[in-house]
């Protein structure tokens, strides 16, 4: 079998290019979307990601500020900047770039974040509306896989999906959009018993653990949909996914590349987000 690729790169430009014809006419109503990044330290990939985010706000005519802060920064300092951003009225959304660094406390600084501005979707409130499926934000990367599942053409009703890591940034919500579909949904971890067996069950296999390579073409049933939401740069700083490209792509139908895959769409989301809390937050329904 020889897969279609999911060309992640491509479906992300052309959301961000709808998103633009959408924010020059929000603009004519007086709507204006600004994202608020906060990074802080000097993780290089991080660093990559945020001016990436940065450059797509330019392309999409939303207006982004920066706020980098030394790695030293106290969860104090960091906290009165955050409440800073909820009560600017002129920022439509905030996001603190992860991981911080060592001592900085993740969990509180996302429960600082206003529900409302929060266009990771990574506060409580949001992550409980995510469970009832009554939403206004999904989380980036999950929101990006189904967009690309859904260009694959794959309706998700009745089909088998195994998801590899239950992060609450990836695994839990993949798995929880996934049953919003109607799939029928496994996730599996470090515990699973027969990790390969598991995923040979799988009509749609989402990886999103962390491990190089780690899901080999023996894993895969043929003419499955494989998402790789892995990121793994190896010492050769080669960038690899969790999945085994060439492998995995022999035996599926459909397949996301890494670079190229979910990446790209992850940020195309977060701009789609950013313009919702822009509305949201203007029309007072927030
Ligand atoms: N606050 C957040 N922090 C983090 C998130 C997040 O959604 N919110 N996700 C990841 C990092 N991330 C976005 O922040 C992200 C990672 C990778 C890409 C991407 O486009 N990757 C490219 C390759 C880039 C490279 O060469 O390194 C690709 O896959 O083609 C976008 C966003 C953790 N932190």
């Amino acid at each position: 079998m020889s897969a279609k690729i999911l060309d992640g790169k491509a479906v992300s430009q052309r959301i961000k290019t709808e998103l633009k014809a959408e924010v020059e006419k929000l603009k004519q109503t007086g709507i204006k979307p600004a994202l608020a990044v906060v990074i802080v330290g000097d993780d290089p990939a991080s660093k990559i990601y945020v001016r990436n985010k940065k450059l797509a706000c330019e392309f999409c005519g939303i207006k982004s500020l920066e706020f980098a802060l030394p790695a030293e920064t106290t969860q104090k300092e960091l906290l009165a900047l955050i409440e800073r951003l909820n009560n600017d009225n002129t920022i439509s959304g905030i996001l603190c770039q992860l991981p911080l660094p060592e001592g900085l406390d993740e969990e509180a600084v996302i429960n600082a974040i206003s529900p409302a501005k929060d266009v990771d979707a990574f506060h409580p409130s949001n992550v409980g509306k995510i469970m009832i499926g009554n939403f206004d934000f999904l989380p980036c990367t999950p929101a990006g896989v189904m967009e690309l599942i859904a260009e694959s053409g794959i309706d998700v009703s009745g089909k088998k999906c195994v998801v590899v890591g239950r992060s609450n940034i990836v695994g839990k919500p993949m798995s929880m959009l996934l049953l919003h579909k109607n799939g029928t949904v496994t996730i599996c971890h470090s515990r699973t018993k027969d990790l390969a067996k598991e995923c040979r069950e799988a009509d749609i296999l989402v990886a999103a653990v962390g491990v190089p390579e780690l899901i080999r073409g023996d894993c895969v049933k043929e003419g499955a949909v494989v998402i790789d939401v892995g990121m793994n740069r190896l010492e050769n700083k080669k960038l690899v996914g969790d999945v085994a490209f060439s492998e995995a792509a022999e035996k599926a139908a459909a397949i996301t590349p890494v670079p190229g895959g979910v990446g790209p769409m992850t940020i195309a989301m977060l701009m789609k987000n950013t313009v919702k809390a822009a509305v949201l937050n203007s029309t007072g329904k927030n």
